[in-house]
């Protein structure tokens, strides 16, 4: 038997596809594109890359796309400044400050400068209280993407039992919370957790974050599981997740591949949260569900 592959690179298609439309409704009502500001301190490659494909994702959706590449001595008072500017900006509804910064920033500083109405990352304290207190905010995209997926693939979540692997603020927290908030029981675990394989036997449901290549064995699930890998590492063997794929597919009933799973995810929720801000932005009203 060999679990379902979920293709999240043909589900991300279709939801920016129902962003794209839903922007174009909005640029004929407000008179003017939904704004993404995109910011990029420094030159790590992978990071160009991420945020090149956030550009053409942006423009694709009928959205306006500002990209602000900043050379990496730039100080953390210059970056404040940007944010401040950004975030008085009428044209920007979203704003994102691609992580990691260099280390002479303050990452937390920098991300609660970010006005909660722009933050479509959802990394603003303001909007991680709201995520976990069931208030209506902005959640961060990679959680937001695996959600969906779930979703898809199960339908109803309540009563079912997840582990999610990773406990960061940016996919483990806010994967819990999400989880929580669908009345799944669910477990948090990460790389101290000892006798991880023991928490894994009764998962219906596992989201690894962990960020430890293939560290997750398929003789570890329960079978018929649907895994969620959120694991992006690169490796001499090239692109691979935080679960042991080859092993993985044998017991798990539906499984996302890396590529070509969550990753692609990511990006489309970061234009469908950018299409919700520039819509609260400009008081016209928006369907939630209907993206
Ligand atoms: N403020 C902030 N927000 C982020 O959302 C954020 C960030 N900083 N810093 C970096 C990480 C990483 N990230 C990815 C997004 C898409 C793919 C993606 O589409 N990956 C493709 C493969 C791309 C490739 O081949 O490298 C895939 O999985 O199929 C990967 C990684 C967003 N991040």
């Amino acid at each position: 038997m060999s679990a379902e592959i979920i293709d999240g690179k043909a589900f991300a298609k279709q939801l920016r596809e129902r962003v794209g439309a839903i922007s174009a409704d909005f640029a004929a009502a407000a008179g003017r594109k939904p704004g993404l500001a995109v910011v990029l301190v420094g030159e790590d490659p992978a990071s160009s890359v991420y945020v090149r494909n956030k550009g053409k994702a942006t423009i694709g959706a009928n959205m306006e796309s500002f990209e602000h590449r900043l050379p990496a001595e730039t100080s953390q008072e210059e970056l404040l400044a940007l944010v401040d500017r950004l975030n008085a900006d009428p044209a920007v509804d979203g704003i994102l400050v691609q992580l990691p910064l260099p280390s002479h920033i303050h990452e937390q500083t920098v991300l609660t400068r970010i006005s909660p109405d722009k933050d479509v990352d959802g990394f603003h304290p303001v909007n991680a209280g709201r995520l976990a207190t069931g208030l209506d905010g902005f959640v961060p995209c990679t959680p937001l993407g695996c959600l969906m997926l779930l979703k898809d693939r199960i339908g109803h979540l309540a009563g079912e039992q997840a582990v999610v692997v990773g406990r960061s603020n940016i996919v483990g927290k806010p994967m819990a919370q999400l989880l929580l908030r669908e009345s799944c029981t669910v477990t948090i675990t990460h790389s101290r957790t000892r006798d991880l394989f023991e928490h894994l036997r009764t998962a219906d449901i596992v989201v690894a974050a962990v960020g430890i290549p293939r560290m997750i064995q398929g003789e570890w699930l329960k079978p018929g599981a649907t895994v969620i890998d959120v694991g992006i590492n690169r490796t001499e063997a090239g692109l691979v997740g935080d679960v042991d794929f080859d092993s993985a597919v044998k017991v798990a009933g539906a499984i996302t591949p890396v590529p070509g799973g969550v990753g692609p995810m990511t990006i489309a929720c970061l234009i469908r949260n950018t299409a919700v801000a520039a819509h609260r932005n400009a008081g016209i009203a928006l369907d939630r569900d209907a993206i």
